[in-house]
């Protein structure tokens, strides 16, 4: 007879294109959020630089392969990344559009259409640039007993707002940023405005 006492937070078993993980989900600490959700390899107990991604919702991209961010290549990278290694974990944060939400995420895309760049958009829609919170990501790692980590991102903010959590981040991990027409503004944007550490290669575009 199948077991039907489930324990809270059980991980389960899940076979990928880019190879075999884990993945759990969290109920929301605020009522009417979205479950966080962790997808990991290996055994993280107890375990020092632990390549981490904390990747924020992006429905656009990371579901429909949206070339206006890049969004679904990162996050293709990182769980190539951490099949190769054989261990770590994507934290995804149900923070769709930086915290703005879908609806309002499209709304910013037709000031876009019309020559804002990401940032404007947000601000002449009285919308903060980046409402994010991490939080959950500290519930995560505690709760897979990881000690340290590497965190992948071109963000210097993630980094930072980690460490404010007491999150130990022992180094940056880069990832490159697939760059083409659609997104080329959007990265530009994150470079110039928003720090982000991406370098502008003559030839091939941006890279990390
Ligand atoms: N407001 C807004 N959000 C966007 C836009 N394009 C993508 N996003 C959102 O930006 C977020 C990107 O999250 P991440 O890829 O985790 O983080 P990041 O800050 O870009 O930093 P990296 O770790 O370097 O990728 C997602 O929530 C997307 O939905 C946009 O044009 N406007």
């Amino acid at each position: 007879m199948a077991q039907t006492q489930i324990a809270e937070n059980q991980s389960i078993q899940l076979p990928t294109l880019f190879g075999d993980f884990m993945m759990k989900a969290y109920d929301p600490e605020v009522l009417g959020e979205q479950p966080t959700v962790v997808i990991f390899k290996g055994d993280l107990q107890g375990r020092e630089d632990v390549l981490v991604r904390f990747h924020s919702e992006c429905l656009t991209g990371d579901i429909f392969g949206s070339l206006r961010c890049d969004c679904w290549q990162q996050l293709q990278e990182t769980l190539k990344m951490i099949h190769e290694e054989g261990s770590g974990a994507v934290i995804y944060l149900r923070q769709e559009g930086r915290g703005i939400d879908l609806v309002n995420k499209l709304k910013t895309y037709i000031l876009q259409e019309q020559g804002y760049d990401t940032v404007e958009a947000n601000v002449a829609l009285d919308l903060p640039v980046d409402a994010r919170e991490d939080s959950a990501c500290l519930r995560v790692l505690n709760d897979l007993g990881v000690r340290s980590i590497r965190l992948v991102t071109n963000n210097p903010d993630k980094i930072e707002k980690a460490r404010e959590l007491g999150i130990e981040v022992t180094d940056r991990v880069e990832i490159e940023a697939g760059v083409c027409d659609a997104n080329e503004r959007y990265l530009q944007t994150k470079k110039e405005k928003m720090g982000h550490f991406l370098k502008k290669n003559q030839q091939e575009g941006f890279l990390i």
